[in-house]
């Protein structure tokens, strides 16, 4: 047994909260194991992908002998800085945006209502250490993982290093993934700045906030933190904010962003971050136009880095690029055939379901796919996602123009929400669902949901998809009055609708007449 790199690591403010998370996911008194002879698995990085490879190999009850090597938290981004404490947030934050539509319902809140910024963030870590015992080191240990806190780095072919002690594996599994990228721009490192990696740390409310990068990070932060109180500026590189969905849906966001008062600055080059005695000034040029703002704290999300520095990755002949990560086939096969990788670090999907498919994949192919039969392909997954802003957006499989490009002839049917009873009786009718078929057939090869809970109607459509049930059938599928999925039975009728040519209708007529 050893301990000899311990890292005692502290996630501020240390009160009860976080001292339960700690204790789950990166507990002070662990003492890593005598390690096994040889490893079936090992794998490095405890975040979703490498707790669901895990897991999965050591939880079939095979006596297969797993490692799992953390050098940081266990829950990785997901648990601790990323899913759970945003979404903790936006759930504050969406009771004020309740209250902001509240006299439209005929309620009248008085307007002293007030955001305690410190119990918001209280909650979070609340709920966060909550949740915590799912990733823990003791969970992991019961369920027979070896765990391992420290770093992991490559020392053979067949070995890894940590804390002192050699892993011999026949398989390795990479699962390190992303952090975020520092922008750069002249003066913020000096004037400091807030990445995701602290932001949920925060225990006064910014009175000013600049976030940079409208991407599903800044969009989803920007719009908590102004309905929690911030005075927020969101400056984005390009022409719509999260440039990867259907401008429509993301130009629906910016109107309700601006109608909540966030100033969005698009096509923005930031040049220059200055401390002053008020904060820190941001000088910024936007079509055509220099200006500056003053704020008291600065939040990038700006994109990911792949985290593939000190794995000595070169030592074993696995391929990577700073910007992608490691390069993997559709298997999630490295250049190295004996190592894999899953997750953040080697997908475009940086999503915690994404990294979770890619895991079940990983434990298919290294254990259960002798001489290469019947391995899982990554190319064949459907993954749907989720910006939770509000209204959230949900996208899955292809945009109709993308489609195009690849030759596919497209038909998009749309439903705004404006048609849609439950949404009328909610007050909830911005936005629309497009799906995206294949002219002259049914088929569906994606969709795109602009509504408040997008999140919760995708995956009608991606069972859909998964299991090719087109949109006749869909037609056919009872869905209770009133909810805002009978969009999704909108949308089917309209396409069998669009099957009735003069002469169907004609014969139609004609059956009625002997009924
Ligand atoms: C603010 C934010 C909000 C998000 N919201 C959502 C959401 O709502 N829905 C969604 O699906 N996705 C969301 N994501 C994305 C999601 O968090 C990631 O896609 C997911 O966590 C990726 O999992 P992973 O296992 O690949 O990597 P990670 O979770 O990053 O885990 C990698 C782990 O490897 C460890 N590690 C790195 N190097 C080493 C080493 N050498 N030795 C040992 N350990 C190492 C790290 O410490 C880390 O714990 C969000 C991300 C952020 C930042
Ligand atoms: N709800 C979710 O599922 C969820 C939520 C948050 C994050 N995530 C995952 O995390 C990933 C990372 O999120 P992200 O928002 O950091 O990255 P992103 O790459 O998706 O978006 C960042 C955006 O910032 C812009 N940008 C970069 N530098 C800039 C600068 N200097 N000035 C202005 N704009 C700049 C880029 O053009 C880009 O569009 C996402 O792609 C997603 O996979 C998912």
């Amino acid at each position: 047994m050893s301990n000899l790199e311990f890292e005692r690591i502290t996630v501020l403010p240390m009160d009860e909260y976080n001292q339960r998370l700690v204790a789950n996911v990166h507990p002070e008194n662990w003492v890593n194991p005598q390690p096994a002879e040889c490893y079936d698995l090992v794998v490095i990085g405890a975040g979703t992908a490498g707790l669901v490879v895990a897991a999965g190999a050591a939880g079939l009850g095979l006596g297969l002998k797993v490692a799992l090597i953390e050098k940081h938290l266990m829950g990785g981004d997901c648990l601790n800085v990323g899913c759970v404490p945003s979404k903790a947030l936006i759930r504050s934050s969406r009771v004020v945006g309740e209250i902001g539509k509240a006299k439209n319902l005929g309620v009248n809140i008085s307007q002293n209502y007030d955001v305690d910024f410190a119990t918001v963030m209280a909650r979070l870590r609340k709920i966060r250490a909550g949740i915590s015992h799912h990733d823990s080191a003791a969970r992991f240990k019961n369920l027979g993982v070896d765990v391992f806190l420290g770093s992991g780095k490559f020392a053979s072919n067949n070995t890894i290093a940590v804390d002192g002690q050699i892993l011999k594996f026949k398989k390795a599994v990479i699962a390190t993934g992303a952090r975020a990228v520092k922008p750069e721009i002249r003066g913020i490192e000096e004037a400091g700045f807030l990445t995701n990696e602290n932001v949920f740390s925060l225990i006064q409310k910014p009175d000013k906030l600049a976030v940079i990068g409208g991407g599903p990070i800044g969009c989803e932060l920007a719009q908590a933190f102004r309905r929690l109180g911030c005075e927020v500026t969101l400056f984005h590189k390009g022409s719509h904010i999260l440039n990867k969905e259907d401008r429509e849906a993301a130009e629906i966001l910016q109107k309700v962003f601006s109608d909540e008062g966030i100033r969005l600055v698009l096509n923005c080059q930031l040049e220059e971050v200055v401390t002053v005695t008020e904060g820190k000034r941001l000088y910024f040029s936007a079509n055509g136009n220099r200006d500056s703002v003053t704020v008291n704290e600065i939040l990038v999300g700006a994109g990911r880095a792949p985290n593939v520095e000190g794995l000595n990755l070169e030592a074993v002949g696995v391929e990577y690029d700073k910007k992608h990560g490691v390069k993997v086939n559709d298997y999630l096969q490295t250049t190295n055939p004996n190592i894999y990788a899953a997750g953040d670090i080697c997908m475009n999907w940086k999503f915690t379901h994404a990294a979770d498919a890619a895991a079940r994949i990983v434990i298919k192919n290294t254990l259960f796919s002798p001489f290469g039969l019947g391995r899982s392909q990554l190319s064949k997954l459907v993954i749907p996602w989720v910006t939770y802003t509000d209204p959230e957006i949900a996208h899955l499989g292809m945009y109709a123009e993308a489609a195009e490009k690849m030759g596919l002839e497209v038909a998009t049917i749309k439903i705004d929400f404006n048609h849609v009873d439950r949404a009328i009786t909610d007050s909830e009718e911005l936005g629309f669902l497009k799906i995206y078929h294949k002219k002259g057939t049914d088929e569906i090869i994606g969709a795109t949901i602009v509504a408040s809970h997008a999140g919760e109607m995708i995956s009608e459509l991606t069972t859909a998809i998964v299991h090719k049930i087109g949109l006749s059938k869909l037609s056919n599928v009872i869905h209770p009055y009133p909810t805002q999925a009978e969009a999704i039975k909108k949308a089917a009728d309209a396409y069998r609708r669009t099957l009735l040519t003069p002469r169907t209708k004609r014969l139609l007529k004609f059956l009625t007449k002997f009924s």
